[in-house]
């Protein structure tokens, strides 16, 4: 049995829907169907789910990105696609549209409550109408609602996490013979208490591993709108080459570090149960993407290279911060306090920095300093924003550790500076800190150097 999550770019439309029927059709084995709500379709579109957002934020979210979406311009544009769904694909629309328009205008759930209620009800239609046309196509597929079936998550709300009990309720609710499907909405579940909650965004991907991680499938299918995952970022170089195969491991350490087509925490189940995963385009079907699987032999020292961008830089500045006991935890700690992630930290004797999201210090940094300030009395701290974090991957890395002395070179070729190294101790990663404003060109180089050529063989 297969379990086929396919992303907002492959159900966005009319059009894309029949194309994941005719997939779902071809192979007997596409059992469980997992939907994103709908992508962005034109170029000046908005996905669904931040339209939702913005609902729910009354009107702030797309201020975040400088653009400005009323609420009423949300809300027409949600209904107008959902409508144009049900016209195009020939289904009873009354019933989905009167319920649609009823969770939006007459909800009094309030703040993270309310956001992830909203958030999930692109998913949650998107599916109910993807369940009524392939039921009218023929296929023998059952709708599945995570509030019924019992996809249990923490009370987070806006970032909820799969509870254990979870996996017990799938197996006790998908028992599926030969030619039944089951289609289910990504990205939300329920709290114990039975409230809406969204996990983290792109969390469908999430909500497809932990079926097939239930299920003990013989494979999750991962439909999207490219050939696969790709050595670098397509949309910064178009000439990329598709990866064929990669480990779990590879895939994770690019997913987290700017690969957005696969969300880092999906292959984990996945992973503990060998079940390999495919990335593939809903637009080329017979085209194979990319295999993920534990081991792999490497023919190649590197796999791809990842970029991140918008991170901000901390650099507490202390003599004998090396030597005083606790110091690291007790900074870390302040970050966990203020719900910071910390990516990296370079140390040396005197001087240990952190690397952030920017976004995640906003409204929060001067608070932060008071905090580090107060407890641990550096001597200095420099904060410095728009770096980005160009992080190169392959378990080939580990038999040839050189590789770094050719980007390093490659850089100075280039007379690109950088701010920072880090070898990840798996020895299958590094990670270069350059300015952002140079970031394209520095990731441009270094697959120039080390991807695109023959010397990224292992001979
Ligand atoms: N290395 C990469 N390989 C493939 N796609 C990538 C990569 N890095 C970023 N992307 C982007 O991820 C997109 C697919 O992710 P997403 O938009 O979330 O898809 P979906 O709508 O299927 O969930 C691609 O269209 C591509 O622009
Ligand atoms: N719709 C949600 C969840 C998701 O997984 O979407 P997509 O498959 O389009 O990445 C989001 O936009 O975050």
């Amino acid at each position: 049995m297969k379990v086929c999550k396919f992303g907002g770019s492959s159900v966005k439309n009319s059009t894309q829907i029949k194309k994941i029927v005719d997939i779902v059709k071809r192979d007997e084995k596409r059992q469980v169907i997992v939907v994103s709500a709908p992508g962005r379709d034109e170029e000046y579109d908005e996905k669904i789910t931040d339209h939702l957002l913005n609902l729910a934020t009354e009107g702030s979210h797309f201020l975040e990105q400088k653009i400005e979406i009323s609420t009423k311009n949300s809300f027409d544009a949600i209904m107008k696609k959902y409508e144009k769904l049900c016209d195009d694909l020939s289904i009873q629309k009354k019933k989905i549209l009167d319920a649609l328009k009823k969770d939006l205008t007459s909800c009094d759930l309030k703040d993270d409550k309310k956001q992830a209620f909203f958030l999930s009800r692109g998913e949650h239609y998107n599916a109910k109408i993807i369940a009524d046309y392939m039921k009218k196509v023929g296929l023998n597929i059952k709708l599945m609602l995570p509030e019924d079936f019992g996809f249990i998550l923490d009370n987070e709300y806006t970032d909820g996490k799969v509870q254990p009990q979870t996996y017990d309720n799938i197996k006790k609710h998908f028992t599926l013979k030969d030619d039944e499907k089951v289609i289910v909405p990504g990205f939300y579940g329920v709290t114990p208490k039975g409230e809406i909650s969204v996990m983290s965004r792109g969390g469908s991907d999430l909500t497809g591993g932990e079926l097939a991680y239930a299920l003990d499938a013989d494979m999750y299918e991962n439909w999207t709108d490219t050939n696969g995952v790709y050595e670098v970022d397509p949309r910064v170089i178009p000439d990329a080459k598709v990866i064929p195969r990669l480990t779990f491991k590879e895939l994770r350490l690019l997913s987290s570090k700017g690969f957005n087509v696969f969300h880092f925490n999906a292959m984990l189940n996945c992973k503990k149960s060998k079940i390999p995963i495919r990335v593939r385009n809903t637009n080329n079907p017979t085209n194979k993407g990319t295999l993920i699987l534990s081991e792999r032999v490497p023919m190649e020292k590197l796999v791809g290279v990842a970029k991140l961008d918008n991170m901000a830089s901390i650099h507490i500045q202390k003599d004998m911060l090396g030597e005083e006991i606790g110091f690291t935890a007790e900074l870390l700690k302040i970050f966990g306090e203020f719900h910071i992630n910390t990516y990296h930290y370079p140390t040396d004797k005197d001087d240990l920095a952190i690397l952030v999201e920017q976004e995640d210090l906003k409204g929060n940094i001067n608070n932060l300093r008071r905090e580090i300030d107060k407890r641990l009395k550096p001597d200095n701290i420099f904060v410095t924003y728009s770096l980005s974090v160009i992080t190169l991957v392959g378990i080939g890395l580990k038999e040839d550790s050189f590789t770094i002395v050719d980007a390093i070179a490659a850089l100075k070729e280039n007379n690109i500076a950088f701010e920072m190294f880090d070898m990840s101790p798996s020895k299958i990663s590094f990670h270069i800190g350059v300015a952002q404003n140079i970031s394209d060109i520095a990731l441009e180089t270094l697959y120039d150097k080390l991807l695109a050529k023959e010397n990224n063989c292992i001979c």
